[in-house]
């Protein structure tokens, strides 16, 4: 076919205005795109050069509105490889950002301070900011504090009692076994283990089954906190259930009816009887009445229900703040706070302790408790030394508690540290809350009683719990604290490492023996202030009940004001009249496993008054916590002496003895042998060993 003239024209103009040597920066024109030799139909960014409308036969149209196009030098295999690389290179720069920004938002998170609690929703509080990534989906879900998911009710499991409906877990699908414990979760009263509800409740705030909340969603500010009579302050925090009883139905029927209204339950004698003896479902009637309680109901039930009964004929008063019924409040009560009520006459009931009525009550020591002169530990003259180690010793071994004077802690400085512990406690609440105590392990813990997830009764006690070796820790408030806080703690420790090295050669070892078997070096010591209010029923009460301390040796020292009584012969002696500026010292369960029972931890207790608030300030000095501590090889003779204890690693003695009650020395009889394998040397007698000996 023969090309038109116009076609000839047109392919004439192309091949100079399109020849890149000829015309580097030239355009196409809108007639070359079907003649072109050159690049006018590869364009990797421009519209297609093509025309959609047929050549016009006439003549040609210069393409004065296209835009200008480049002839590239770059072969088409390059170019698509560029056009990889640029796309490959784009998403890695976002997923990059990305990753990046999940970073700075995470860190951002856990740098802000908390929110006040004008602005922060109650429920917030319990929630666990750590937001976990699962790895997969990379959905981000937020969990409830251990803290709040160890406090919910935990049950046994019985087929017949009818209180849990499913038969097995829904997490792991395993059938329930009679008498498991289980958790039952609030609002549901779902059942599941223990481990497998636990793991899911830290990242996630509902029942896997039905979805039910387990904290409740109420927004609280300081104008709108409950004040009951007493002026203490009462703030939804957690659901915990009301026992579930035999018939739901009844049960919802019952809640629907109550409303927002303020309620007082009588437990009389006869719903007493119903419930400890009668069908074994009336005494979660009882509690079914109940709305959402105060603090102090709030503790008292739980125990109660914990206890399965009701101990005594009393009266509850119950406040509703949501309307949302069945449901107790927690929260920590400190006994400064309560003790403070104008009107407090008595106790709750939660704080009743019972002592052993075959106990007689604590009298004077008849003989002095000994005092070791410090000073004498390192005395030039041998004679003198090797007195004062006898003497340590036979103080470890008959009483387990000494003086200790001219140790060369300034006088000055044991006041200060009584002075700031005190202001500790006088800050506000707000300035103090940054240090309340979610685990056992916490560095620094600011609590009531011994155990608040676990005691069943409360002790009088409000404390300060600082780890301060071999990491110094210290609140930050009041000014000064930290200060003082690292010189005592170091004083303290220097006077602990000495006796502790008299008590060796004293054992017969070497003096550096448990300082170094120990690692002394990286020793924990742990920093505590109790503070014991007055207490209006001070005979019902106790500060702290019968306990030994963990670790080796515990200093002490306290405000003028007596309580402390150890135990001595079996008989309870009130440790009043001590030397000023003297340290009270006594020997721990460390101790006792490391000589093998030679120096025996002593049983102590604090009790209350109603007069003067009482402030101990306490040092606990022991092994590394990685130390594994165990009898002393010299002190064991498989034939003669066998070893008493079983070795543990004090760490995991220290998680057992703080995360459980406090009760006399059942943590260290844990790790005891049974008495019937041991000789007679472990039970009391001297060992073979003498001071001076290797
Ligand atoms: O306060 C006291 O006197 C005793 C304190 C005590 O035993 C302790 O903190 O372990
Ligand atoms: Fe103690």
């Amino acid at each position: 076919m023969e090309e038109s003239p116009s076609a000839t024209k047109a392919a004439k103009i192309c091949s100079i205005q399109c020849d890149p040597i000829q015309n580097p920066t030239g355009g196409c024109i809108a007639l070359c795109s079907s003649i072109c030799g050159y690049f006018c139909n590869i364009s990797d960014s421009s519209p297609p050069l093509q025309s959609p409308t047929p050549l016009p036969t006439d003549g040609f149209i210069l393409s004065t509105p296209t835009p200008k196009h480049h002839h590239s030098p770059l072969s088409l295999p390059l170019k698509i490889s560029l056009v990889i690389l640029v796309v490959t290179f784009s998403l890695f720069l976002l997923y990059t950002l990305y990753k990046f920004y999940t970073v700075w938002y995470r860190s951002r998170r856990r740098r802000s301070p908390p929110p006040s609690p004008e602005t922060q929703e109650t429920h917030d509080e319990f929630l666990d900011h750590d937001v976990l990534d699962h790895p997969i989906w990379y959905i981000r879900t937020i969990g409830l504090q251990p803290s709040v998911i160890s406090a919910i009710t935990v049950v046994k499991y019985s087929k017949t009692d009818g209180l849990i409906e499913e038969t097995n877990c829904s997490v792991c699908l395993s059938e329930f076994e009679e008498d498991e414990t289980l958790r039952l979760l609030p609002k549901c009263n779902h059942a599941f283990h223990i481990s497998c509800i636990d793991t899911w409740l830290r990242s996630h705030t509902n029942c896997p089954l039905c979805r039910a909340g387990i904290v409740k969603n109420t927004t609280s500010s300081s104008s709108d906190q409950n004040l009951d009579d007493s002026g203490r302050t009462e703030e939804t925090r957690l659901a915990i259930p009301i026992p579930e009883e035999v018939n739901r139905e009844e049960r919802q029927s019952e809640l629907d009816r109550q409303s927002s209204e303020l309620r007082t339950v009588v437990v009389d004698e006869e719903e007493k009887g119903e419930m400890i003896g009668g069908s074994g479902t009336s005494d979660l009637l009882i509690m079914r009445r109940s709305v959402s309680l105060d603090d102090y109901a709030a503790c008292r039930i739980r125990s109660d229900v914990r206890n399965n009964y009701y101990s005594d004929r009393h009266e509850v008063q119950i406040q509703s703040i949501d309307g949302d019924l069945g449901f107790e409040l927690i929260k920590m009560n400190f006994v400064k706070k309560l003790a403070e009520s104008p009107d407090l006459n008595s106790i709750p009931s939660i704080y009743t302790y019972t002592t052993n009525p075959n106990e007689s009550p604590a009298s004077d020591p008849q003989d002095s408790i000994p005092t070791i002169d410090f000073s004498l530990l390192t005395s030039p003259d041998p004679s003198i030394r090797l007195q004062v180690i006898q003497k340590l010793g036979n103080a470890c071994k008959d009483w387990g508690f000494f003086q200790v004077i001219n140790h060369g802690v300034p006088e000055t400085l044991m006041n200060m540290v009584i002075e700031k512990s005190v202001e500790f406690f006088n800050l506000k609440d707000e300035e103090k809350k940054d240090y309340e105590e979610k685990d056992v392990l916490d560095p620094i813990r600011y609590g009531t009683s011994f155990n608040s997830k676990k005691d069943e009764v409360f002790c009088w006690r409000d404390f300060l719990k600082v780890i301060v070796h071999p990491k110094f820790h210290s609140p930050n408030k009041p000014l000064g604290f930290s200060e003082v806080l690292l010189e005592y703690s170091k004083r303290t420790r220097e006077v602990a490492r000495g006796l502790l090295s008299g008590i060796s050669t004293s054992l017969g070892l070497d003096q550096s023996y448990i300082e170094k078997a120990l690692e002394l070096e990286h020793g924990l010591q742990v920093f505590v202030v109790n503070l014991y209010p007055p207490c209006p029923q001070p005979e019902l009460a106790i500060g702290l009940p019968p306990h030994s301390d963990h670790g080796l040796l515990t200093l002490l020292i306290n405000n003028g004001v007596g309580g402390l009584q150890i135990k001595h012969n079996d008989k309870w002696v009130n440790v009043n009249d001590t030397l000023p500026n003297s340290f009270l010292v006594n020997t721990a369960d460390h101790l006792e496993i490391f000589s093998n029972g030679k120096y025996k931890s002593v049983e102590h207790r604090a009790v209350v008054n109603n007069a003067v608030t009482r402030v101990s300030v306490v040092v606990a000095n022991g092994p590394s916590v990685d130390a594994v501590v165990r009898p002393a090889y010299e002190l064991v003779d498989e034939e003669r002496c066998r070893a008493a204890f079983i070795p543990m690693k004090y760490e995991e003695y220290l998680e057992m003895q703080q995360g459980n009650q406090i009760v006399g020395k059942t943590c260290l009889d844990r790790v005891r042998k049974i008495t019937s394998q041991l000789s007679k040397c472990c039970l009391g007698a001297r060992p073979k060993t003498s001071i001076g000996g290797r």
